[in-house]
Order: structure tokens, then C-alpha cells, then sequence
């Protein structure tokens, strides 16, 4: 063999022993036989203790296993998967084999050792030797597993944010389209990378954008906000509104720009729908206040049976229903049933009350309106047709509607559109018309208060709620009902009613129904002091004594008078359990639109 005189004062041993990679030498019977300076940096164990031994993996694990050097000796390079992390990373080219490893070291430190092993062989062939060699690649491994993490990161926000992020390069081609992108542009983030930018926004927004990118202008350096009246394109050609900010990016040392945009419309039906929920929210506050609750219907009589029936075989329909009756008798309850036995149970049942609201409002209140329609219009508001939409709508009070009101509430039945007042765009709902009235719609159409073709379209399915005289059988029932909710509200106990009182019950005609007889139980409970409710006899209220007179007078006069009376023994108070809306068996919603209506007023 030539000998390199450069080299001839150099023993391998020598050679080995100063490398400056951790190096240990195994001979064929697993003994070391060389346990270089490097190793002995790295393990902090000592050349003295290690030569000679089998010890070498307590350099580098804390409790005995094979080292890659004792698996390549024994030909069990299969075993390489079950001891190393990362044994997809391992390689064996016959004689010379390499993975990465997390190893424990002796003082307790956690290093990512890349570890490599060769055989040395005799000149007959025989392995004679193996070498391993470990190099400590901790903090690039530590380095690369945050930037993968950093990476996971940035590639989750950019998924999971609202506005569409795309990056472009200097030529202008998409290098990057979020999952937002891909559902704005509606189309997937490979159909859109590489293409230029310029295929998704208008010429206008495109213009601004290069400005951007001008390298001369300096306000490339930071954000610019594009403002409101850019618009963009979708794959399928769809223009679209937008707002947007392009902002420069330094990434690899290339030089790309973001840019972040948002569809304005889909922000305008977020607000829409915001607003909506808030009306809505309100509403619902309204109806938890309110005392109708269907689940509370008390049904003895064979009358309201038949009634209860006809309710529970409408509801399944879309046809409007006009529920009849007296003041009182439970058609706001009815209503709530037809609702609750519905399709449309799910979405919400919205009332109006036409008598509550003065005719110039009533409009607005079910239709809406747009800014400006008239002096206080201050914003576009949503009427309570939209509200319901998908739903129910209770017209309680139907006979006061104003003929104007009447003919549009007419082209909601029959065609479920209409226009905002002061608005000329055409709204298109889906609900179902529940009304109720106590006047005599027949004779109000022949005195022309009501128009003839919507009382028609309503009177479909009309449905008689009994007058409670008429069905006496459900007295002591309702009694009874208000007795236990009463004595619950004001945590009184009773047995029953004082039979005498309950004939008394039985004998007075209710013309204010069953919210007379609900308030009559009411006081009851609040004066009695026995296990028995008492109940004073009843004196009907006796509305026209002026007819024994001989004078007579029409029924507003008349009206107008009692009002005034009961609000004056009432020392003006209208609601309540002493106010003049219970003592008349009246809504006090519906009291106050008569005072309004008949000119009362507390001077006068
Ligand atoms: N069958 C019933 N069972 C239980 N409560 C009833 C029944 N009928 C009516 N009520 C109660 O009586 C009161 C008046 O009922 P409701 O408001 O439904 O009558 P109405 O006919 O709509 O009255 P108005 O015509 O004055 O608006 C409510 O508090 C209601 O809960």
C-alpha cells in the first residue's frame, strides 16, 4: 500500500479521536474500543470509564437498549422503527445506516441527535468494527418544529378568518387564496393560484391596486384601505361590492402584496339579519310580558269543544282565519293555539293590535317604512309583515283598520307582497293571517267601514268564539283555572270557591267574558281570608239607562259617558287590577285607542 507521507504520522485512532463529531468505535463483541473527545463532551462520560465496557448507551439513554451501532453489528436493523422517533427517517445503504433520534441524555438534557453508523471490515470481509457518530441538532430541530407550528397557525387563521385573503406576487399572480376567497370567488384556491389578480377585480380596483404596487410609491410600504364603491369578480363573472386593503409582504425574500377583502353585501345582509334578531328580540321580550299562553286553554263546554276542534283542523292549513266573538272571550288565545298546532310553530307568531295605534301609524307598523317617508322617519324600519315572515301574524282588533291599510293588508293575502311605505322596492313574505275583531264585519261592510273583497278573503274560516253566557259549563272550569294561578301568584291557599259565590258565577251574564271573570277570581283571591274563595254577588253593568228615559242617544254618546265615569271612579287609572280596562272587561291597549278615539279627556 502507497503511504501518503502527509498522513503517515496520523493514526486512525489519532484521526478519530479528535474529530470534532461526537464518535464511538464498538468491536464485534459490543465493547467499546474507542470513545472520542467529542463523545465525551457531549455524554459528559469519560473515555476511562466507557473503554472496555458495553456501557455505551448510558451516554445516551437512561435505561439499557441497543444503539443503532449494536443493531447494525447484529444485522436487527428491523428493530430500527420500534426503538428510534423517527425511523422514516432512517436509511441503511448495506454497511452504513443514519436516523434522528430525541435522546436523554445522563445530566438530564432532552437532544435531537442525528446518528450515523458504518461498519469496518477486515480485508476478508469479516466486520471487525463499527463506528457510530451522533450530531446534536437540537435547536434546529426546536427551530423547525415552531416555524411548522407557526406555520399550522397562520395556515389556520388564514382558513378560518371571515374576509377573503389573497396574496399576489410582483407579476400579479395569485400565490395564495384562502378558504374565505375560495367562498367569495366561488371557486377553489387551485383554480385561482397562478392567475392574475386582475381576473378577480373590477378595472377600477385594479387600477388602485398597481398604483399600489408602483415600486416608486413609497405608500407601498404600508397599508392602503381601498374604500367602499370597488367591486370585485367572481370566477363565474358575478360583479360584487366590495372593501378592501392591500398591504406589502416580505416573505423568502420575494416581495408580495395581501389582499384583504370583504363582500359589502353579504356585511349589509349581516346587518339586515342583525337587525332583524333585535326586532325580533324585542318582540319576543313584548310576548313574554303577555299572559296568552295556549298551553293554559280551558275547553269543558261542548261549545268550545267544537270551537277547539275547528281550531286544531285549520291550523294545519295556510288559510287566513278571522276569529269572532266578543270582547274577551279568548280569541288572542286562539290565535296563539292556531299558531302552536302550525307548521310554523318553530318561527314566531307577531300581533298588532289595529286599535292601539293611531291610523297614520298603523301603516308603517305593518309594512314598514323607508328614511324620510315621512316627518320622524329618521331610519328604515322594518314592519311587522317582515318580522313575521316565515311565521304568524295576529291582527287583533281587525275592525279598526284604515280603509288604506285594509287595501294593502288585502294584496299581502292574495299575492304575500308589498311596498314599504314611502318605498317603492317589493317585499315578499311568507305568513299566515290569524285576525279577530268583536265588531259585526258584515254590518260594517254594509256601512261601507269595511272593505267588502278582504272581508270575503278573510271570512274563509271564520270561527264563533262563544260568549262565556253562553257556555256555562266552563265557569266553574275557568274559575277554578284562576283561582290556582292567582293563589300561586300571591301565595294564598284555598280548598275551593264558596258554592253560593259559585252560582253567583253561574248566573251573572259576563259581558266582559272571560277576562271579566279572570279579574273578578283576581280580587277575589287578593280580599278573602278563609280555605274558601269568596265571591260577592254580581251587579251587571248597566250600559244604557237612558233608554228607559226615552231620549236616546247613539251608542258612542253613550260609550263616551261610561268611559268617563268608570275613569273617574277610577281616579283615571287604566290598567291594573282597580283600573278602568278590568272593570270595563277591556284591553287596556284597546281602552286607551277608544279614549283617543272618543275625545276623552280628563279637563273635558
Ligand atoms: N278558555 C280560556 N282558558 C284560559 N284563559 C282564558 C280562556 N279564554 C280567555 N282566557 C284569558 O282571558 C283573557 C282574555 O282573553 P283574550 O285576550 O284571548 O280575549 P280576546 O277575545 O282576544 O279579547 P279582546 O277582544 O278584548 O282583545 C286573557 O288573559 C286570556 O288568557
Amino acid at each position: 500500500m502507497k503511504v501518503n507521507p502527509l498522513t503517515q504520522n496520523l493514526s486512525a485512532e489519532h484521526l478519530l479521536q479528535h474529530m470534532p463529531v461526537s464518535t464511538f468505535v464498538l468491536n464485534a463483541r459490543h465493547q467499546v474500543v474507542i470513545w472520542n473527545k467529542a463523545c465525551e463532551q457531549l455524554t459528559g462520560l469519560k473515555a476511562g470509564e466507557m473503554v472496555g465496557t458495553d456501557q455505551h448507551w448510558r451516554g445516551f439513554y437512561t435505561e439499557k437498549r441497543p444503539c443503532l451501532a449494536d443493531l447494525l453489528l447484529d444485522s436487527t436493523l428491523g428493530e430500527v422503527s420500534s426503538l428510534y422517533e423517527h425511523a422514516s427517517d432512517f436509511t441503511s445503504l448495506s454497511d452504513i445506516c443514519h436516523t434522528e433520534n430525541w435522546c436523554l441524555m445522563p445530566d438530564g438534557r432532552r437532544l435531537y441527535l442525528v446518528i450515523d453508523a458504518g461498519t469496518i471490515s477486515n480485508e476478508q470481509g469479516e466486520v471487525v468494527a463499527i463506528v457510530e457518530t451522533q450530531r446534536d441538532r437540537t435547536e434546529q430541530r426546536l427551530t423547525m418544529q415552531a416555524l411548522t407550528e407557526s406555520e399550522q397557525r397562520i395556515s389556520s387563521i388564514l382558513g378560518s378568518a371571515m374576509d377573503a385573503i389573497v396574496t399576489v406576487d410582483q407579476q400579479h399572480r395569485i400565490t395564495l387564496f384562502n378558504a374565505a376567497a375560495a367562498r367569495i370567488f366561488r371557486c377553489v384556491a387551485d383554480f385561482a393560484i397562478g392567475q392574475p389578480v386582475e381576473r378577480f377585480i373590477a378595472p377600477h380596483c385594479s387600477k388602485l391596486f398597481k398604483q399600489f404596487i408602483d415600486f416608486d410609491n413609497p405608500a407601498a410600504k404600508t397599508q392602503a384601505w381601498a374604500p367602499e364603491g370597488l367591486s370585485a369578480r367572481r370566477a363565474d363573472g358575478e360583479e360584487f361590492p366590495i372593501e378592501a386593503t392591500f398591504s406589502p409582504l416580505e416573505a423568502h425574500d420575494q416581495k408580495l402584496y395581501t389582499i384583504i377583502l370583504r363582500d359589502v353585501n353579504d356585511r349589509r345582509l349581516a346587518e339586515q339579519k342583525l337587525d332583524r334578531l333585535q326586532q325580533e328580540k324585542g318582540y319576543l321580550q313584548e310576548v313574554l310580558n303577555d299572559d296568552h299562553n295556549p298551553g293554559d286553554f280551558v275547553s269543558g263546554s261542548k261549545l268550545m269543544r267544537t270551537v277547539m276542534e275547528q281550531v286544531r283542523m285549520v291550523a294545519r292549513t295556510d288559510t287566513p282565519v278571522l276569529l269572532l266573538g266578543e270582547t274577551g272571550t279568548g280569541k288572542e288565545l286562539l290565535a296563539r293555539a292556531i299558531h302552536e298546532f302550525s307548521d310554523r310553530s318553530a318561527a314566531i307568531m307577531v300581533k298588532v293590535n289595529c286599535a292601539a295605534l293611531p291610523a297614520e301609524l298603523i301603516e308603517s307598523e305593518l309594512f314598514g317604512h323607508e328614511k324620510g317617508a315621512f316627518t320622524g322617519a329618521t331610519q328604515q324600519r322594518k314592519g311587522r309583515f317582515e318580522l313575521a315572515d316565515g311565521g304568524s301574524l295576529f291582527l287583533d282588533e281587525l275592525g279598526e283598520l284604515s280603509l288604506s291599510a285594509q287595501a294593502k293588508l288585502l294584496r299581502v293575502l292574495q299575492e304575500q307582497e308589498f311596498e314599504r311605505v314611502g318605498g317603492s322596492e317589493t317585499i315578499r313574505v311568507d305568513v299566515r293571517v290569524i285576525a279577530a275583531t268583536n265588531r259585526n264585519l258584515a254590518e260594517e261592510v254594509s256601512l261601507g267601514r269595511f272593505r267588502s273583497d278582504l272581508y270575503y278573503r278573510l271570512n274563509v274560516f271564520p270561527v264563533e268564539v262563544p260568549a262565556l253566557r253562553q257556555r256555562v259549563a266552563d265557569i266553574p272550569l275557568l274559575a277554578r283555572f284562576f283561582l290556582t294561578k292567582y293563589a300561586k301568584k300571591f301565595g294564598k291557599r284555598f280548598d275551593d270557591i264558596d258554592p253560593a259565590g259559585l252560582d253567583y258565577l253561574r248566573q251573572y251574564p259576563w259581558p266582559g267574558n272571560v277576562r271579566e271573570l279572570q279579574n273578578v277570581i283576581e280580587r277575589a283571591v287578593i280580599l278573602s281570608q278563609g280555605s274558601l274563595l269568596d265571591i260577592a254577588p254580581l251587579q251587571p253593568v248597566r250600559v244604557h239607562p237612558e233608554a228607559a228615559t226615552g231620549k236616546l242617544r247613539t251608542l258612542e254618546s253613550v260609550e263616551r259617558e261610561y268611559i268617563t265615569r268608570t275613569l273617574e271612579a277610577t281616579g283615571w287609572q287604566i290598567s291594573g287590577v282597580k283600573g278602568a280596562a278590568a272593570i270595563l272587561g277591556m284591553n287596556p291597549n284597546t281602552l286607551r285607542s277608544r279614549i283617543l278615539k272618543l275625545g276623552i279627556s280628563r279637563a273635558g
